[in-house]
């Protein structure tokens, strides 16, 4: 399993091992000892989530307010997404940055998002598969978010924003200047 830090700093992906045979292939999809030996980050996930959506899905950027803040170990299990994760930790060196990967079923790479970021993907395949640990639970009364055609964070979703399927929620979603009133 190779671990590499982004340039936000606590955001990471991880490469799992994987081990093929004539079977088929494994692969360990979370190790905590040497995840803690890497990244010195020791977490205690509680809850796991799975979405499957078809090509042009947006779901994001959301995250989580206060101490309900989530950390989320996130991959693809089938098909293919841009993941995008965004810094909002205001006393960050790279408050309001974002980093994009493209996350699939062949690499199998994972990123580490940690709390204070907001995070979202847009599906590239039809029937895509997407799984996350989080590290607390689900508190529906503390959700926020930023739209994701946001102006001053200026993502390249890499999709025509006709083309996209978005929630009613995602569409109203606030700006990333309304949320920090800067
Ligand atoms: C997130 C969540 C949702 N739900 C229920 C609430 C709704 O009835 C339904 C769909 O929720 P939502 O539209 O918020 O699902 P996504 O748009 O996939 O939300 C996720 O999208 C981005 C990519 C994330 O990183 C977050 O983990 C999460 O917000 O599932 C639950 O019961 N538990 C949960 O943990």
């Amino acid at each position: 399993m190779e671990i590499a830090e982004t340039y936000l700093k606590g955001c990471f992906v991880i490469t799992p091992k994987m081990h093929k045979d004539e079977r088929g292939y494994f692969l360990e999809t979370f190790n905590e000892k040497i995840f803690f030996k890497t990244t010195g980050i020791k977490n205690k996930f509680v809850q796991d989530n799975l979405s499957k959506s078809s090509k042009g899905v947006l779901r994001g950027l959301h995250f989580q307010k206060g101490n309900t803040a989530q950390a989320k170990l996130v991959q693809v299990i089938s098909g293919k997404v841009l993941d995008v994760c965004v810094d909002l930790r205001k006393d960050s060196p790279t408050f309001g940055k974002h980093f994009s990967i493209l996350l699939d079923c062949v690499k199998k790479q994972q990123l580490y998002v940690p709390r204070g970021f907001a995070h979202g993907f847009i599906v590239l395949e039809n029937n895509t598969v997407f799984s996350y640990k989080c590290d607390n639970y689900y508190d529906k009364s503390s959700e926020s978010g930023i739209i994701f055609n946001d102006k001053f964070l200026n993502i390249d979703w890499g999709f025509s924003e006709d083309k996209m399927i978005v929630s009613e929620k995602d569409k109203n979603l606030l700006t990333f200047k309304s949320l920090f009133k800067c």
